[in-house]
């Protein structure tokens, strides 16, 4: 495919995914919220808040127009934390080339409707969602930004598309597999972030091995079940998309998720785990979500909400 790529989203993975696809030879404009961000990736090509020591190829430029980023790109990539995307997106979707490919990065679910993030896109750009791929794997950014050797999953239920994307992003360090099953994909990534949240607060207990590996083991349990409860394939827990971005989240002290997990664990209070992980950790959404974030009113609690599940029994059947 000729003609340039959009990122929408300076953060660490909407940085390090640009790399790539420059790596990959194409030619990307990165969409930054801040000019001030945008005006340093153009100018010195490092984006020293989010990935500080990489430095950025050629034909990687930035703006703080979403307009100019997104018209004529045939494939536009979305890197925002999961729950501003509906937000974003409905501003940039007048941008949007009739035939774009819209790929999704986000690992999180849409606070108040559950929704995934290729649903939100489906719903919120109008598109068939045979025209949204989701990338999702192991893939913690600061290694890629290094170009460190890594894999992910590039699902789209058009197969074709998949590979049109797959093409778009092998570099010598980054090898994409497609699957079909965007469900299970999306569900991986989303779900992993709750459970690397609870091994980052057992790491910080100085709980041991046993207790981590449970967590693991039990965790993808969990999430494969959930996952086949809505449709998806329960093969791609076992895969990049699952148990292998489970594992990378869990056990990497460079994981947001784990990192917040960390600090809750030393007794720390959520706006202090919050203030000190300063990146978005989407897990924290999800796993307190009666918590208002903070914003102009700073910091409170909705209706408590307490779930009245009972906990997982030994017995339930599947995984064990
Ligand atoms: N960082 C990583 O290693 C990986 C992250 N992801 C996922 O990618 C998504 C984006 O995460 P990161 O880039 O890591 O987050 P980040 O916290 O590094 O960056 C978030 C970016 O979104 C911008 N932003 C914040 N609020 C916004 C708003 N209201 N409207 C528009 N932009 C806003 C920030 O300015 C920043 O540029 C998340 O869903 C995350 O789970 C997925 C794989 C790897
Ligand atoms: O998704 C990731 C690695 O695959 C990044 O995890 P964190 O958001 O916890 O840093």
């Amino acid at each position: 495919m000729s003609g340039h790529v959009a990122v929408l989203g300076a953060g660490s993975w909407g940085t390090a995914f640009a790399k790539v696809l420059a790596d990959a030879g194409n030619e990307v404009t990165i969409w930054s919220r801040r000019e001030q961000v945008a005006a340093t990736i153009r100018s010195t090509g490092t984006n020293p808040d989010y990935l500080p020591g990489l430095r950025l190829p050629a034909n990687v430029t930035a703006t703080a127009d979403a307009g100019k980023a997104v018209s004529g790109a045939w494939l536009v990539v979305l890197a925002v934390p999961s729950q501003t995307l509906r937000g974003n997106l409905a501003e940039w979707t007048g941008f949007l080339a009739p035939d774009a490919t819209l790929v999704s990065l986000m690992k999180g679910i849409e606070l108040g409707t559950t929704k995934r993030m290729s649903q939100v896109i489906v719903e919120t750009a109008g598109v068939a969602a045979d025209r949204v791929v989701v990338v999702s794997g192991p893939n913690l950014a600061p290694e890629i930004a290094a170009g460190q050797p890594a894999a992910t999953v590039v699902a789209c239920t058009d197969t074709d598309r998949a590979t049109l994307v797959q093409n778009a992003v092998t570099t010598s360090y980054f090898r994409p597999y497609t699957n079909g099953d965007v469900i299970g994909t999306e569900l991986g990534g989303a779900v992993k972030n709750v459970i690397a949240l609870a091994y980052g607060i057992a790491t910080a207990m100085r709980l041991g091995d046993n207790t981590k590996a449970t967590l693991i083991t039990r965790g993808l349990a969990e999430t494969a079940r959930l996952g086949v409860a809505l449709g998806a394939d329960p093969l791609t827990f076992a895969g990049l998309a699952g148990l292998g971005d489970l594992v990378a989240t869990c056990t990497s002290p460079l994981s947001r998720n784990r990192t917040f997990g960390e600090h809750l664990g030393r007794g720390e209070t959520l706006e202090q785990a919050q203030v000190a992980t300063r990146q978005t950790a989407e897990g924290s959404r999800a796993a307190w979500p009666s918590v208002t974030w903070p914003g102009p009113t700073g910091w409170r609690c909705r209706s408590p909400s307490r779930s009245s599940g009972s906990a997982t029994r030994a017995s339930t059947p599947g995984w064990r």
